[in-house]
């Protein structure tokens, strides 16, 4: 249903888009998930035929944003960040202006009352907009992308400033919207997409660094096992011990507590490092309280794909600096932040 190809947006010297490629299937949810600033806006704008490209092409249903215009705009419903709402126009008179303004040829009142029950906006239609709440405003906002039955629906940001309950009831009407369209939606949040979403966009300095279900982006670390342990003895001579066994990649201490600390140990790629980790310490005579495997979030994912600090700009290396035994960093921590 969409197809984009090496998509491209430089603000001068700024590159807020580069290069990006991806496809998503006729009734697919895509969550666009990214920090503020990766670029979200800037991919929608430019699917939505906002915003030019400076390069790539996004084609919708077989149209081209750029070339079929026209064709490929009747395909869209877009809810930008801030939907251009006017205030002074009740629900139904606004929905109506925006089926004026689409040309929609669909049965008018049919088919505005179609809308305003899949938004729940029935029972508010002749409020005036400037008396809405938030939530309710956002629903106007989808209704308006809603009109002309458009195949693919754009949501920027479509919970933001919305109260939980509210954000429950935006994400079911998403949902639903599904078995009609294709969406996608943006958001820095991570429940969020996880809540809504098929698959998973992760965006970042304008590019994509992930791409997968949810589950499928928890499947691409399963090669980096994490074990919480208990360990009697000092911490200095824990850690020392732990550092030195192959299979482990990084150990901290996490908590200390006097002659029994917690550690967190990171296994080297596809390694099993319990038994390893366990005759280390036996042969030196260190009681094990607990051990546990730690299983990591997709949040924990999200921040280790998007901490860019060693990825994009890798230090020069130092040196009497210790030798990195592995490249990715969990929790966000170096060795020798913690003890
Ligand atoms: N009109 C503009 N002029 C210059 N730079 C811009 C402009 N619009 C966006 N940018 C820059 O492009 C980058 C991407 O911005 P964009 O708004 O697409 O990100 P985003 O992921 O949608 O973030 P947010 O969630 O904060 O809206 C940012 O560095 C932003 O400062």
């Amino acid at each position: 249903m969409i197809q984009v190809q090496g998509l491209t947006r430089r603000y001068g010297d700024t590159v807020a888009v580069s290069g990006l490629s991806f496809s998503v299937q006729e009734g697919e949810i895509v969550g666009f998930l990214g920090p503020n600033g990766a670029g979200k806006t800037t991919t929608m704008n430019m699917i939505t035929g906002c915003l030019r490209p400076t390069a790539g092409t996004a084609v919708l249903g077989g149209f081209d944003i750029d070339t079929d215009a026209d064709q490929a705009r009747k395909m869209i419903g877009y809810l930008p960040e801030n939907p251009p709402l006017y205030p002074d126009m009740t629900v139904s008179e606004y929905l109506e202006f925006v089926y004026a303004l689409k040309k929609c040829t669909l049965p008018k009142d049919e088919h505005l009352a179609q809308v305003c029950g899949m938004t729940g906006l029935t029972e508010v239609s002749g409020r005036l907009i400037r008396n809405l709440s938030k939530g309710y405003r956002q629903r106007t906002g989808l209704a308006q992308a809603l009109i002309g039955d458009p195949k693919v629906l754009i949501l920027d940001e479509p919970t933001v400033g919305l109260d939980p309950k509210q954000i429950i009831e935006i994400r079911e009407t998403i949902r639903s919207l599904s078995q009609k369209h294709t969406v996608i939606l943006s958001s820095h949040i991570l429940p969020e997409v996880q809540a809504v979403c098929d698959r998973i966009l992760v965006i970042h300095h304008g590019k994509i660094v992930a791409d997968g279900t949810p589950a499928e982006l928890s499947d691409r670390m399963e090669g980096a096992e994490q074990l919480e342990m208990t360990i009697e003895g000092t911490a200095d001579d824990i850690l020392r011990i732990l550092r030195a066994v192959p299979s482990v990649a990084e150990a901290i201490c996490v908590h200390e507590d006097g002659k029994k600390s917690v550690y967190r140990i990171t296994a080297e790629p596809d390694a099993d490092v319990r038994r390893d980790v366990f005759d280390a310490l036996s042969q030196n005579r260190m009681a094990i309280l607990s051990m546990q495997q730690v299983e990591l979030s997709l949040e924990q994912i999200f921040l280790e794909l998007t901490d860019s600090d060693e990825t994009e700009t890798p230090a020069q290396p130092q040196p009497d600096a210790e030798p990195k035994k592995k490249k990715r960093r969990l929790f966000g921590r170096k060795r020798g932040d913690d003890k």
